[in-house]
């Protein structure tokens, strides 16, 4: 019997251009045919499948997992599974295991990367292997910012996928840019670093060599970095719009309204929504220690096992940015990192909030105690 869900040899082809494989073939039900989301509504989503987009709704069985956790709900860059309800009419059944995602808020990733915790998760994007963080060489009057990039790579560690940090408008920042890119590798180790200046045409190819067929992308960073402008650099096309930086304070602004996930002419594909626009600093304390290896690895020389690297005795850390091993803005950058995940941890944990509100109570009732025996 010939049925609705045979997908023949071209129809394999569109799908692994798709980013479609044998892991999420493994997890598809029966009677059913992939998909992945392009854009996410109410209640359905824009998908590609190997016959071409579709409009599906999400069956019940998706509606009451995601009312019971959002992570549970399709979000761009997800594969699905579709049931044909009726001539061009299907249904989206399930959402297939996510290889790697952006979670904002509540959810982190276990050990066995799954997802898990009680907040209140929302997946930004699914499934995207390449995290480009684009930071401008020079941006207004503004050198490139190594805490931001630190940032940006903890938070594309923690989603599962793989930094890649771009410096953009390499043009503006020709007499620095060595230096610069020593500083920025240091700040990412076991990163790739590269210069790209899109209106010289330079990097660009080697950055479209991190997409071929069937990968996807997200690009990172602040507005006006030239992340549209390399995007359709690397397409060959305008598949972003892009902004002109507003006359007088030189900063771009955000104008992009479009299809989210983009099929690049000739492989490849770039997965850009309002939220990962927004993508700020979520849930991330693993993606912080990556980052930052290598006080990790100092520390280990700590005298105490907890040092918090603040004025303990016998701190390998400190020693190491006494003796200028260790640049002190890195630090810097570690305790600030290191206070926001603690944060977002507590901000998220229900236990651990509790926790803290014991504590603070104790302090409290502390500072109103000496406070009482103040003469
Ligand atoms: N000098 C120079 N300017 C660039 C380069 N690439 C992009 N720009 C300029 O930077 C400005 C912002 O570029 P966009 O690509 O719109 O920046 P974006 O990161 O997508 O900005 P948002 O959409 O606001 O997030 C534009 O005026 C670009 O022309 C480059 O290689 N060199
Ligand atoms: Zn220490």
């Amino acid at each position: 019997m010939s049925s609705p869900v045979t997908t023949g040899t071209s129809g394999i082809s569109r799908l692994s251009a798709l980013g479609w494989d044998d892991t999420f073939a493994a997890a598809l039900p029966g009677g059913t045919v992939p998909a992945r989301v392009a854009r996410v509504d109410r209640g359905a989503a824009e998908v590609a499948a190997a016959d071409g987009p579709h409009h599906a709704q999400y069956s019940a069985r998706v509606r009451r997992a995601a009312a019971e956790n959002p992570v549970a709900l399709p979000c761009v860059g997800d594969w699905v599974a579709l049931r044909l309800l009726a001539e061009g009419r299907y249904e989206l059944e399930a959402v297939l295991p996510r290889r790697t995602s952006f979670v904002r808020g509540g959810v982190s990733r276990d050990s066995r990367g799954g997802l898990s915790g009680d907040g209140q998760g929302q997946v930004l994007a699914a499934n995207v292997d390449v995290v480009f963080v684009a930071e401008p060489a020079m941006h207004a009057t503004d050198f490139a910012d190594l805490g931001r990039i630190e940032r940006l790579v903890a938070l594309a560690w923690e989603s599962g996928g793989t930094p890649v940090v771009v410096i953009t408008k390499a043009d503006l920042f020709d007499q620095g840019l060595p230096d610069l890119l020593a500083d920025v590798a240091a700040a990412a180790p076991g990163v790739d670093v590269h210069a790209v200046s899109v209106h010289r045409g330079e990097g660009v190819e080697t950055v479209r060599g991190y997409l071929p067929p069937g990968r996807t992308a997200v690009v990172l960073g602040p507005s006006g970095a030239g992340k549209s402008t390399l995007v359709n650099a690397m397409a060959g096309a305008e598949v972003m719009v892009t902004q002109q930086v507003r006359a007088g304070d030189g900063r771009g602004r955000h104008t992009t309204v479009h299809r989210e996930l983009i099929t690049l002419p000739g492989g490849g594909l770039v997965i850009d929504t309002p939220g990962i626009r927004r993508i700020g600093l979520y849930d991330m304390s693993d993606g912080v220690d990556r980052v930052f290896a290598d006080i990790d690895e100092l520390a280990e020389r700590c005298r105490f096992s907890d040092c918090g690297h603040n004025g303990e005795p016998g701190c390998a850390v400190i020693e190491a940015v006494e003796s200028g091993d260790l640049p002190e803005r890195r630090l810097a950058s570690w305790y600030k990192l290191q206070r926001e995940a603690a944060w977002m941890a507590a901000r998220t944990d229900a236990r651990l909030r509790a926790e803290q509100t014991r504590k603070w109570k104790i302090i409290h009732k502390e500072i109103r105690r000496s406070n009482r025996n103040r003469p």
